[in-house]
């Protein structure tokens, strides 16, 4: 019997390498031990956070919107909660059921230049005891004062006895008004060895719709993370999507099929910061080889999807960023 497996496309491309497009069918078994991968991923350590490592779910200002039994599993799956400024009346707004929800629901810090904070909402948490930090600097935006006080929570003992001074309460929790996480984080930074520090999962929630800038300014977090503070793994989930970096030189991306059944759609290659090749592809309906892709050219694999069973390989000559479709509804079975 013939078996025609796939349909493909082979063209001598600009670089002077032979590209390959191939379609793949809806599932094929990809030989995760047969490939050599510098990174890996998996797909429900971005929501559940693999318990070795630190975790800390970031909720920035836009109405929070995926669905309450999810939104508590996720709260609970996260060592460290904290709100970026105006968040924390999003937060206020979502837990209104009652207020022994509300009580539970308390984050851990609250920080920014605490303009769009109200006082309704300052003064709740402010009472329950919830660390509010002033950082009025407008050359840093409230997602940079989250992740550098973020890396202190977990890093730097010298934070610690900073703001468990109960003396300093008063006074930004003995934080300096203008830029002080940003001066504390600089001099942690200096004696950090990376390689040592123990990762952060990091998930954001709100950081993408919305305001354009703002969103365009959270694809920067992803690459400044990767170059500047590698311990971070960061994430954002929408009710529509997870968007993560992959680094460059091959990623093996694992899941489990049901999950990837169930609760996974289309995804797409996104070469946002700089134009780059797709090096090869293995477990993706079309699976590419020498694949230049660029925005400013046009050429974007977008609407892609895993069929490798169990997990798909790519591998690119600088890191891209990866969009995955979820189901927000399906997702709770699998948490
Ligand atoms: N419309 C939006 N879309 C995406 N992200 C947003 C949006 N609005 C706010 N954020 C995120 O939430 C964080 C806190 O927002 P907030 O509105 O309190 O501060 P801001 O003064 O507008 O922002 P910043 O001070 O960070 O520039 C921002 O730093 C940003 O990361
Ligand atoms: C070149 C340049 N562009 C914009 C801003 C403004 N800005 C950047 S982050 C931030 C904080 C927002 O709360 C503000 C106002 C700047 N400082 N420098």
């Amino acid at each position: 019997m013939l078996f025609i497996s796939s349909k493909s496309d082979k063209k001598s491309n600009n670089i002077g390498m032979s590209e390959e497009c191939i379609e793949n069918p809806e599932r094929i078994q990809i030989d995760a031990d047969s490939i050599k991968h510098q990174n890996q991923v998996n797909l429900k350590e971005l929501i559940n956070p693999n318990k070795g490592d630190n975790s800390a779910l970031l909720i920035l200002n836009q109405k929070i919107d995926i669905p309450k039994e999810l939104f508590y599993k996720i709260w609970k799956l996260h060592d460290l909660k904290i709100c970026a400024d105006g968040a924390a009346n999003r937060l206020y707004d979502y837990v209104k059921d009652d207020e022994s929800i509300r009580t539970k629901y308390l984050p851990d810090y609250i920080i920014g230049d605490l303009d769009s904070l109200s006082e309704k909402v300052f003064n709740y948490y402010k009472e329950k005891n919830v660390v509010i930090i002033r950082q009025t600097t407008q050359y840093s935006t409230d997602f940079t004062k989250c992740v550098n006080l973020i890396s202190l929570h977990f890093n730097s003992p010298k934070f610690h006895s900073l703001i468990s001074n109960k003396n300093a309460l008063q006074s930004n929790h003995g934080i300096e008004l203008e830029e002080g996480i940003h001066t504390l984080y600089n001099s942690m930074t200096k004696s950090l060895v990376f390689s040592q520090v123990t990762p952060i999962s990091l998930l954001a929630l709100g950081g993408i719709g919305g305001r354009f800038d703002q969103t365009i300014h959270s694809i920067t977090q992803l690459y400044t993370l990767s170059k500047e503070a590698s311990y971070f793994k960061l994430c954002y989930i929408t009710v529509t999507d997870l968007i993560f970096l992959i680094n460059k030189n091959g990623t093996l991306i694992k899941y489990d099929p049901q999950f990837r059944n169930s609760c996974i759609g289309n995804c797409g290659l996104l070469p946002i910061g700089e134009a780059t090749v797709i090096n090869e592809t293995r477990g993706l309906k079309w699976d590419v080889k020498n694949w230049p892709t660029s925005v400013v050219n046009g050429r974007v694999s977008s609407s892609n999807r895993f069929v490798g069973k169990e997990c798909c390989y790519i591998d690119t000559k600088d890191d891209i960023i990866l969009n995955i479709e979820i189901f927000v509804d399906k997702l709770i079975n699998f948490l």
